[in-house]
């Protein structure tokens, strides 16, 4: 078992029967939907969001049922991966584009549970260029605004064009280098009209989950 599968499958063990739950997007997030998927399979009953397009495609392909956002109230649960994770929980999140409903999805969820394998825990946020979405009009006035806050700004690009988010927005991947005050940094990057909203998620997890090579499974709680 890969080590994303390891985080996961630990983070599902968290729902129970008659839980509302949120799905997370990217290739971790993946293993829980598979698990979930096995879960109802053999008779757990939930109901289910998600984060993507992508993740509620597969959620449907494994009969978890799917409500919708307007009908299913606040969530119990939400288990996501994550690109950067630091000891005070803050994360990095938004490498595979939906950082908006991740962030929309993980605000109305009473607990959010974060699975990385360790390549992910971090002392020091942004290695990872940090992915902030952003409306198409005059896009290129927000890319130079994001530029001024410290960061090398590039749109991200997919089979040649820009990439497009679920919500139909531009991502600009952000490299700081080094992120010293995410708190800060995100009020900043809020205050540019044309941003959507950046991937910074501070105060959000409840428990990051840590699978590592050595066959340990950490457990980060808030
Ligand atoms: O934020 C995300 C998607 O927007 C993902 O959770 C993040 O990019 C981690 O992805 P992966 O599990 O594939 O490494």
């Amino acid at each position: 078992m890969n080590l994303k599968q390891k985080a996961a499958e630990k983070a599902v063990e968290a729902i129970q029967d008659g839980m509302k739950v949120g799905l997370g997007t990217g290739s971790t997030a993946y293993w829980a939907i598979q698990k979930i998927g096995e879960r109802v399979a053999q008779g757990l009953h939930i109901q289910a969001v998600a984060t993507s397009q992508a993740s509620e495609d597969l959620a449907r392909e494994l009969g978890i049922p799917i409500i919708p956002f307007d009908q299913i109230g606040r969530l119990d649960v939400t288990i996501d991966g994550a690109d950067e994770v630091n000891e005070q929980l803050v994360l990095v999140k938004g490498g595979g584009g939906a950082l908006l409903r991740e962030k929309i999805v993980e605000s109305n969820s009473d607990r959010l549970i974060i699975i990385v394998d360790e390549s992910k825990d971090v002392k020091v946020l942004g290695t990872f260029p940090l992915p902030v979405e952003v409306v198409p009009f005059a896009s290129e006035w927000t890319l130079e605004a994001l530029r001024q806050t410290g960061c090398q700004a590039e749109w991200r690009i997919q089979d040649g064009e820009r990439y497009l988010t679920d919500n139909g927005n531009y991502i600009a991947d952000c490299r700081y280098g080094t992120i010293e005050n995410p708190q800060e940094l995100e009020i900043r990057l809020n205050q540019i009209p044309g941003v959507v909203e950046n991937g910074l998620f501070i105060n959000m997890a409840d428990q990051v989950i840590i699978a590592r090579a050595n066959g340990q499974i950490d457990i980060r709680n808030k």
